[in-house]
């Protein structure tokens, strides 16, 4: 990249395509950008990093810089209200309102000094640096200097403090409906878990699980699932990637296509099936699958799983319920939600969710499950999952459907069919995932993104 020419002009402030190209400097500015993008105008994460359609910016660092930004980023979201009390304990009077920039700078600063492996002096120095080349904020970059130079130097005071509080990391009002729905005490035990990195778990589709997870030193979990603990590396150099022998597939959501049982030969419509993970399960176990997506793109990243993985399934592109499908021994509906249960993998959730959207996707969620209530061949089975923490989107939906539709019976799903995860099976007999359960150990080991499933039978015509 060449540095722009020198200009008499004042410098203007850095857009997607206009970062500063000396060594790290770029990699902050984009992610205080970004963190922007997340926190003020609710953007996705997953979108703004793709690394075909992401930011532009972005997209031109290399692969080391880029890992970078997405780390900055994972942080500053997670640990966004300890960061938030850590910066505001050091300052002696409000940073001005109006001031957002100064507050990501400071954000992005401060998530490196406090959990990145990276020297303080690289942190603090590139915030300095934006700070000055940003006429919005050159009067400040004194008082960023002094702020993270203090934080810098109180850093193990901070870190000692930093789990004290659990909800104090969790987005306020996801902490209050967790506490609402679970109770103070289990939502403060959620929150310390979304606090943390996730764990790296494969479904393994080809092959032993066991063997595969000593010949990598990994976790079997009760579930089939294996897990690497503080994976950071490129999926694609683990063995039995390019043969196809495992997907990348948290082990909550993995439980979904489970509750099946034997498919083998059946007719299987999965209708939400982009990017593919449940439907690859379900192809590996031999069932004639139909995966149906609205999204274009998302089924061409289907389709290209599909290949490296070498399973077959037909591929409708659309909404479902406009497509001409025939009905189909077993449906299952892993429906849109407010993915609040994968927080620990999305940290940016927490910001681009709110609880009005939680009550429009259960709402969305309600008329899928009755139009894919139709696709379902008498004596058939339904599965509805998704990956919310909320009850409105779960259970919710569930009786609902059930209070309108008298051809169709839960069928309860029993404790034994989740070895060593019966406490995810309800009263009712419905899954419930919860981020604080699957103990193995350590807090970093341990958990899984929260998940909802409910298996449902359609009366015999
Ligand atoms: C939670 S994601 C599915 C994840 C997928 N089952 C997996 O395991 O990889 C939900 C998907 O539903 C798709 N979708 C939403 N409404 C739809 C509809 N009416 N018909 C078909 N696909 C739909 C979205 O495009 C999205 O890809």
């Amino acid at each position: 990249m060449t540095r722009p020419a020198p200009t008499s002009r004042p410098p203007r402030r850095f857009e997607a395509e206009r970062v500063p190209d000396a060594p790290g400097l770029a990699v902050r500015a984009i992610a205080a950008k970004l963190l922007a993008a997340v926190v003020d105008a609710r953007t996705s994460l997953d979108g703004l990093l793709d690394p075909v359609g992401g930011h532009p910016g972005l997209r031109r660092l290399d692969a080391r810089d880029q890992g970078l930004v997405r780390a900055i980023l994972h942080v500053a979201l997670r640990r966004r209200g300890t960061i938030a009390a850590a910066l505001a304990a050091r300052v002696d009077r409000p940073l001005p309102g109006n001031a957002r920039a100064l507050e990501h700078l400071l954000h992005v600063g401060a998530a490196q000094v406090l959990f990145l492996d990276v020297p303080d002096s690289a942190a603090v120095d590139t915030a300095v640096s934006l700070a000055k080349a940003d006429p919005r904020l050159a009067r400040f970059a004194g008082l960023v200097n002094a702020l993270l130079r203090r934080l810098a130097r109180e850093k193990e005071a901070v870190l000692a403090q930093a789990d004290a509080d659990p909800a104090r990391d969790c987005p306020p009002w996801l902490f209050e409906r967790l506490a609402a729905t679970y109770g103070d005490g289990r939502a403060r035990r959620i929150a310390a878990l979304l606090a943390r990195p996730a764990p790296l778990d494969l479904t393994i589709l080809k092959g032993d699980a066991a063997a595969f997870a000593s010949q990598l030193g990994a976790d079997l979990l009760p579930t089939g699932s294996v897990r690497l603990p503080a994976f950071d590396g490129p999926v694609t150099a683990l063995p039995g990637f390019a043969e196809g022998a495992w997907i990348v597939q948290d082990a909550a959501a993995s439980l979904p296509a489970r509750l099946f049982g034997a498919i083998e030969g059946q007719a299987v419509a999965d209708l939400c099936a982009a990017p593919g993970g449940k439907t690859a399960q379900l192809a590996a176990r031999g069932a004639r699958v139909t995966a149906v997506d609205r999204s274009a793109s998302r089924m061409k990243r289907l389709e290209g799983n599909f290949e490296r993985l070498g399973l077959s399934a037909e591929t409708r592109v659309g909404e479902f319920a406009t497509l001409d499908l025939s009905p189909f021994d077993a449906v299952l509906l892993d429906a849109p939600c407010s993915s609040t249960g994968t927080l620990r993998r999305h940290p940016d959730v927490g910001y681009t969710k709110n609880a009005e959207e939680v009550t429009s996707l259960a709402g969305v969620q309600a008329r899928l499950l009755r139009e894919a209530a139709d696709l379902v061949k008498p004596g058939g089975v339904l599965v509805f999952s998704n990956c919310s923490l909320d009850a409105e989107e779960g259970e919710g939906v569930v009786a609902g459907f059930l209070a309108e539709r008298s051809d169709f019976a839960l069928d309860r799903i029993q404790p034994d069919e989740l070895p060593g995860l019966s406490e995810a099976v309800t009263p009712d007999g419905m899954v419930r995932t919860l981020p604080d359960m699957l103990d193995r150990g350590t807090l970093d080991a341990s958990g899984l993104d929260g998940f909802f499933a409910a298996r449902l039978k359609r009366a015999a015509a």
